[in-house]
């Protein structure tokens, strides 16, 4: 019998103007997969679900229906088929959510990406990251019904990865600047991703378009140069923002308290209802926290939240 414990880290999707195609990872809070190897199968699936801790009972114990197992399954399947290993045997899996679900905080990826790196340890490391992270982005489909890989890609990564293609899948890597700091603020409310997506407009105009795409560029350009102003003033998003703020009570009275407290930029977390803002210091990103803290707690709702602040985290999923 063989026990290995995976983890990967909260990722924000979108950063602001990249929806879809840019995210990053933070270095905390995360989840845990633990995967334990049985030599006898017990189940029609090899894989089987025998405890969640942290979700309040809300996850799916069907294993082809949780992103952690839905991965592991797959990627067995693969390892089968494309590199000679046919597992005969059982794994358990073991889920301890960290993550507050449907937060913005790609609670879903987290769980896959924990998942695939403790199963490749456990069958010896025959994928490579990059080969892993095409599971954990169809995982995405099976959490929200759409395979997008701005949680996926940088939970599996870490750094910033920005999507170039979808298909083929194409990701890039950036390593963040140095002196970046994350603040996110998480209000205790939950909002499904799948709704949140399906309040975006089908079509943009020609305008908008050249304002986001223009925003991407230079984010990518700041994050390269470690330009921290031109980061700051790329964080514009004409696209989701105006159509999920509506969904996150007290929305850009947060943001207003981020930038008042001296964020270079502040938007929606992923497809919220978490918000994030970044930082040139660590004692800056402090400030921001406690403001957008603040900020929640005066609105009408009187939202208490929780606050991390963060570097990005280098690494992606580990064992651990
Ligand atoms: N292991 C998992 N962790 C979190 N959500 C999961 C998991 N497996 C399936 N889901 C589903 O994924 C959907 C997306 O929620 P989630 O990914 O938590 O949102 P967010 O990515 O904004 O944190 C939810 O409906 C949830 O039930
Ligand atoms: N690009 C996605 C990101 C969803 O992030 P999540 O953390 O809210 O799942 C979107 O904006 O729908």
């Amino acid at each position: 019998m063989k026990t290995v414990t995976g983890f990967a880290s909260a990722t924000i999707g979108n950063v602001a103007c990249g929806f879809d195609v840019l995210g990053f990872a933070i270095t905390e809070p995360g989840d845990e997969v633990i995967l334990t190897q049985r030599e006898k199968r017990t189940d029609l699936l090899p894989v089987s679900i025998t405890s969640i801790t942290g979700d309040g009972g809300a996850l799916p114990r069907d294993p082809k229906k949780n992103t952690s197992s839905f991965v592991v399954l797959k990627f067995l399947e693969y390892i089968r088929t494309n590199k000679g290993i046919d597992f005969e045997g059982h794994i358990e899996l073991q889920l301890k959510k960290n993550l507050p679900l449907s937060s913005g905080m790609g609670s879903s990826a987290a769980s896959a990406a924990a998942a695939l790196v403790a199963a490749n340890e456990l069958m010896g490391n025959p994928c490579s990251k990059m080969e892993l992270v095409h599971f954990a982005i169809e995982g995405e489909r099976v959490a929200c019904g759409s395979a997008h890989a701005d949680n996926a890609a940088p939970a599996m990564l870490g750094n910033f990865v920005l999507i170039r293609s979808y298909n083929p899948i194409d990701l890039i890597t950036i390593p963040p600047p140095d002196n970046l700091f994350c603040t996110l603020a998480h209000p205790h409310i939950e909002l499904r991703t799948a709704y949140a997506r399906s309040v975006l407009p089908r079509t943009i105009s020609l305008k908008t378009a050249t304002e986001q795409w223009g925003n991407v560029g230079a984010l990518i350009s700041g994050l390269l140069t470690s330009d921290y102003e031109l980061i700051g003033r790329s964080l514009v998003d004409a696209i989701a923002e105006p159509k999920r703020a509506p969904l996150i009570p007290g929305f850009y009275s947060v943001k207003n308290a981020a930038l008042e407290a001296g964020a270079l930029g502040c938007s929606i977390a992923g497809s919220g209802p978490s918000i994030f803002a970044f930082s040139s210091s660590y004692e800056a990103a402090c400030e921001v926290g406690e403001a957008m803290k603040q900020a929640f707690s005066n609105i009408r709702e009187k939202l208490q939240s929780d606050i991390w602040v963060s570097p990005v985290c280098k690494e992606g999923a580990k064992i651990i």
